[in-house]
């Protein structure tokens, strides 16, 4: 196991912790941060998933919303992955929302994004694994919350494994990637043409089939990819018809930013830790 602490932090009495490690699923060398709270009282602890939108790393979280202070005061570990593989030898574009930085949390099966892509795979499998390992007396409990293209991953992980995941949610989520610009652009690139196999990674088809965990979603009305990517219609529609209650929230004035989700993430946390209790 090549895992190796890059950088730790104290930060509101818990530690800010970035890793490296070489996935043997992605190929490549990977980072990631996690939040280890202070556990003063030695209690179990539960772990959030954060998944970010394009063009992020693990950092964009880390260093703009202020969880920390949420994880701290809620006594929860949160684990913030990368966005794609990485590296000079890992497939890429030059548009921002294809390629490195792009993952779309899914299992590429077109050459040449198969050899790297499995970002799906690499989270609820290598990364899982090595998450259970770093979470001092770790309660077993998780949920997932995303940002844009992380609300997409966070939707589509958390509908594919309903026993795992107590409780998702999303910020300005891609919510029917099949039938919007940057989910088709994405999907025929990783996937190909043939669209029946797009379906298994859309939040809007999976919802018509599961049984959800609770799911809360955030909206800005002043969001500049509002709504042409993250129209919400048919996801709430296919959840009405499968009888999945949905708290959906649009927040008047707000945008696609930092700055909303910062504003926000405290009734978020309030959500996930509700459910891990
Ligand atoms: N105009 C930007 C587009 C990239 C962008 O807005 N990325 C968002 C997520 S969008 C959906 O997944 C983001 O989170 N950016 C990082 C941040 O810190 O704000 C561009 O061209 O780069």
């Amino acid at each position: 196991m090549s895992l190796k602490v890059s950088e730790t932090k104290l930060a509101f009495g818990g530690e800010q912790r970035k890793y490296t490690h070489y996935s043997e699923v992605l190929q490549c060398d990977m980072a990631f941060s996690i939040y280890l709270p202070s556990n003063k009282q030695q209690k179990e602890i539960p772990l959030i998933w954060w998944l970010s939108g394009l063009t992020c790393t693990d950092d964009n979280f880390s260093q703009k919303s202020g969880f920390q202070r949420l994880a701290e005061q809620h006594q929860v570990a949160v684990i913030i992955p990368d966005t794609s593989p990485r590296g000079e030898n890992v497939a890429d574009d030059d548009a921002y929302d294809l390629g490195q930085g792009a993952g779309f949390y899914i299992d590429a099966t077109k050459q040449p994004w198969s050899e790297h892509y499995k970002m799906y795979t690499y989270i609820t499998e290598e990364l899982t694994g090595i998450a259970s390992t770093l979470v001092p007396h770790f309660s077993g409990k998780e949920s997932i919350m995303g940002h844009s293209m992380g609300g997409h991953g966070a939707l589509v992980i958390g509908l594919k494994n309903t026993k795992r995941f107590k409780a998702i949610s999303a910020f300005s989520p891609i919510l029917t990637p099949t039938q919007v610009p940057w989910g088709i652009k994405a999907f025929s690139t990783y996937l190909g043409e043939d669209q029946d196999s797009w379906k298994s990674w859309d939040a809007s088809e999976l919802i018509k089939v599961t049984e959800a965990p609770p799911i809360m979603i955030s909206q800005g009305t002043q969001d500049g990819f509002y709504p042409e990517q993250l129209n919400e219609t048919i996801f709430l529609k296919n959840a009405t018809e499968n009888n999945q209650l949905i708290n959906y929230k649009k927040e008047e004035g707000y945008d696609h930013s930092y700055f909303f989700i910062s504003t926000f993430l405290e009734e978020h946390f309030n959500f996930h830790i509700n459910q891990l209790s």
